[in-house]
């Protein structure tokens, strides 16, 4: 097959940035997705309706085509108030609330220190029917890196689900064995995004013949069985997981240092690039149930109703991309890319 059309794709977790920057994510995100699920964690992060409803008139100002539409999301602190829910539902912007535990990725530190502070917030949001985004790793200094997201899982997750039973749950960008077991396992009201790059990549392309700092992202590229889980788990058609691409551009001084910045950015090129990965598996009919339809099912939005169309034909990805005043290095630098959107 060399040809195929599939409903128009959304971004369930994307990082836009803001200022100059936008310029450049703005036009790369909109080029084929619908809607994006706009993160929050701008410095000050954007934690409540009004900040999100300036946020996301910074973003339309981009002029982005038509079929394009941000979905805002607050960030939550430790003194998130249940009237910031209520506000947030009412201001017709906001889709979810985000978790980051204090210190867990970039721009985290105002987020939640203990879980607990938020448990009238979570209650609000069960009630209004919103979803929680969870970016699921801890931040215990003795915690290994690579198992963060597994401890997170078992200390933080699942007693939060026990305890929340009707609250609506994303756990962000998942890079694990056991992530994939853990939401196949829980609930409807359990889901996940996956990226693309975690399809893609496992901790041997970053680390492996020098390091590779473009692929250093949190949660971290783990060993290859996790690749392989989120392989299978993203191709197999199960309506739990669903594209979120977590674009996440830094400029190129501050990935290339000597205290590099994670997040790595693949929105000049997203579903090209998830496409890759679902034809390898031989698995392009089930692309569409991961891009276009298990995201809006779980948030309860209509499905897309037009359609885009991909071609197996190469394309050479540039060295690096204008970024407001600074440049980015995108995913797949100095390589091609398989697919490209007609
Ligand atoms: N994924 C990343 O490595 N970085 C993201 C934050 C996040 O999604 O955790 C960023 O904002 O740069
Ligand atoms: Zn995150
Ligand atoms: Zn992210």
């Amino acid at each position: 097959m060399t040809t195929i059309s599939i409903i128009r794709p959304d971004d369930w977790h994307v990082h836009l940035r803001d200022g100059e920057g936008l310029t450049t994510t703005v036009n790369d995100i909109s080029r084929y997705f619908g809607r994006v699920v706009v993160m929050p964690n701008l410095v000050p992060p954007v934690t409540n309706a009004e900040l999100a409803q300036q946020y996301h008139q910074r973003i339309m100002a981009n002029s982005p085509p038509a079929h394009f539409k941000p979905l805002m999301v607050i960030y939550l602190t430790d003194s998130t108030t249940v009237e910031d829910i209520e506000n947030a539902k009412a201001s017709g912007v906001v889709y979810a609330a985000k978790l980051y535990p204090a210190g867990a990725t970039t721009n985290s530190s105002s987020g939640v220190t203990k879980i607990e502070n938020i448990y009238p917030v979570l209650e609000a949001m069960a009630k209004v029917e919103m979803p929680l985004l969870i970016h699921g790793e801890v931040t215990t200094k003795e915690i290994d890196i690579f198992d963060r997201e597994q401890v997170f899982i078992e200390t933080i997750l699942a007693p939060l689900v026990e305890k929340f039973t009707n609250l609506k749950i994303v756990l962000e960008h998942i890079t694990t064995k056991q992530a994939v077991d853990f939401v196949r396992s829980a609930g409807d009201n359990v889901a996940a995004t996956i990226t693309a790059h975690h399809l893609l990549y496992n901790r041997n392309d970053m680390l492996v013949g020098g390091i590779r700092p473009h692929y250093f992202c949190l949660p971290i590229l783990k060993r290859n069985i996790h690749q392989q889980a989120l392989i299978e788990a993203a191709t197999s058609g199960n309506s739990k997981f669903f594209l979120g691409t977590d674009s996440a551009p830094h400029p190129q001084h501050a990935k290339e240092s000597a205290c590099g910045c994670a997040g790595s950015y693949t929105a000049h090129a997203a579903i090209e690039l998830y496409a890759e990965v679902f034809d390898k598996e031989d698995a392009l009919d089930q692309l569409e149930a991961f891009a276009s339809i298990n995201g809006p099912t779980f948030y309860q939005l209509p499905i897309n109703v037009d359609k885009i169309t991909l071609t197996k034909k190469s394309w050479p990805v540039p060295a690096t991309m204008a970024f407001g005043n600074d440049k980015v290095v995108p995913v797949r630098a100095n390589e091609t890319i398989a697919w490209q959107v007609v």
